[in-house]
């Protein structure tokens, strides 16, 4: 049975629900996928690092309490170390979940830079490297015939881009628009139900769904890079997050909330991006209160939708979860799925070579 070994960069809730899940559902999981997922390294902020090539014991690692150190367990140390990690660890592929950083992408975009340097995989969740340095890493990572997956930047669990490759291949898309961010949908809806904005982030928050920062769900600049990343790879743009305008839900009040209840309407975080007729692209983010009629009026909570504008089927919407634990690790193992079902592919075509 083929194996991945993975090295967890950053031990928060979506790296954890990866672990939770290759823990509990072990050989289940197995059968199920056809090869088997074993953890040999762990980064962490908080925790240090820990390398154990035999394979961590998730249990116990899971079951670490609050202030706790991988420095006491065998191949443990209090410091993260992540560039030592990731370029020693016997792991073929390595999982980046620690913070986005909305600015320049780093320390996300170096560690991805170092796993696909020293011959490893990446899947990440991470905005940051795909936004940023989506080109630059995806050329590296073909140079190094290694895979960069990273389906959870854009909306979570749900699989949109990797529908968008696959479904849309022989059409044309126009533009996309969509609702990107859970926490800010969420937040809305609980104003909506008269929650004050402070007590409502504090819930996005208990429920794994916001930034560290969650400024970044709230200002749009979360959604920046989300418009960024479907511009460059489903409409075939080559735009940065300044050529993305901003306005975040700091320019609607709670008044203006309650008003548009009132009035038939809802707002909504707005994230979108069209192909101009001179094939430049023209993106934004920015709060829209819709006519309940709209399709997009109805997505809430932390679910997201993103509507495909194509020549040949007309608007084509995808809506599912946009954040959470869970949903989130499952996108990681969706590219796990699909670096798994490259390398049987490659392994077939040298089989018929
Ligand atoms: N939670 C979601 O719903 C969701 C959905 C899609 C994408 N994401 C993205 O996935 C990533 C992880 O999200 P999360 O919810 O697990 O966040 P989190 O804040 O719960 O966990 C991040 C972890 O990374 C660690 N970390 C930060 N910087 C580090 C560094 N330099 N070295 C080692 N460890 C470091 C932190 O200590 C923390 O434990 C983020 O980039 C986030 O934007 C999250
Ligand atoms: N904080 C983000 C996580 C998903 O990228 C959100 O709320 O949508």
């Amino acid at each position: 049975m083929e194996r991945h070994d993975l090295a967890l960069i950053g031990f928060g809730g979506v790296n954890r629900a990866l672990a939770e899940l290759i823990s509990d559902r072990g050989s289940a999981l197995t059968d199920q996928l056809g090869f088997e997922l074993r953890v040999v390294a762990i980064t962490d902020l908080r925790l240090g690092s820990l390398m154990q090539a035999d394979g961590i014991d998730l249990a116990q690692v899971l079951a670490l309490g609050p202030g706790a150190s991988f420095a006491s367990l065998p191949g443990g140390h209090p410091e993260p170390r992540n560039e030592v990690v990731i370029r020693n660890t016997t792991a073929d592929t390595v999982v980046e979940a620690t913070f986005t950083n909305p600015v320049d992408g780093e320390p996300a975009v170096s560690h991805v830079r170092w796993a696909i340097e020293s011959g490893r995989n990446v899947t990440t969740t991470n905005k940051g490297p795909v936004a940023l340095a989506g080109t630059e890493l995806r050329a590296l990572a073909e140079a190094h015939g290694v895979r960069f997956e990273h389906e959870g930047a854009v909306m979570s669990g749900t699989p949109v881009l990797r529908f968008a490759e696959r479904m849309f291949a022989g059409l044309r898309v126009e533009g996309v628009q969509g609702i990107l961010n859970g926490t800010s949908n969420y937040v809305l809806g609980r104003m909506e139900d008269g929650l004050a904005l402070a007590d409502a982030v504090a819930e996005a928050q208990q429920l794994g769904y916001a930034e560290a920062d969650p400024t970044a769900d709230l200002e749009g600049s979360d959604v920046q890079l989300k418009v960024v990343i479907l511009a460059n790879e489903v409409l075939g743009g080559s735009i940065t997050t300044a050529d993305v305008t901003r306005r975040g839900l700091s320019t609607v009040s709670a008044g203006d909330i309650v008003d548009a209840a009132a009035q038939g309407r809802r707002w909504k975080l707005i994230g979108s991006a069209r192909r101009d007729a001179d094939g430049s692209i023209t993106a934004s983010v920015e709060p829209v209160a819709l006519p309940l009629e709209h399709p997009l009026a109805g997505i809430s909570g932390p679910t997201n939708a993103v509507a495909f504008d194509t020549d040949l089927l007309g608007t084509v919407t995808v809506s599912g979860p946009g954040a959470g634990r869970i949903e989130t690790a499952y996108a990681l193992l969706s590219d796990l799925i699909a670096i798994d079902a490259g390398r049987r592919a490659t392994v077939g075509e040298a089989a018929h070579a």
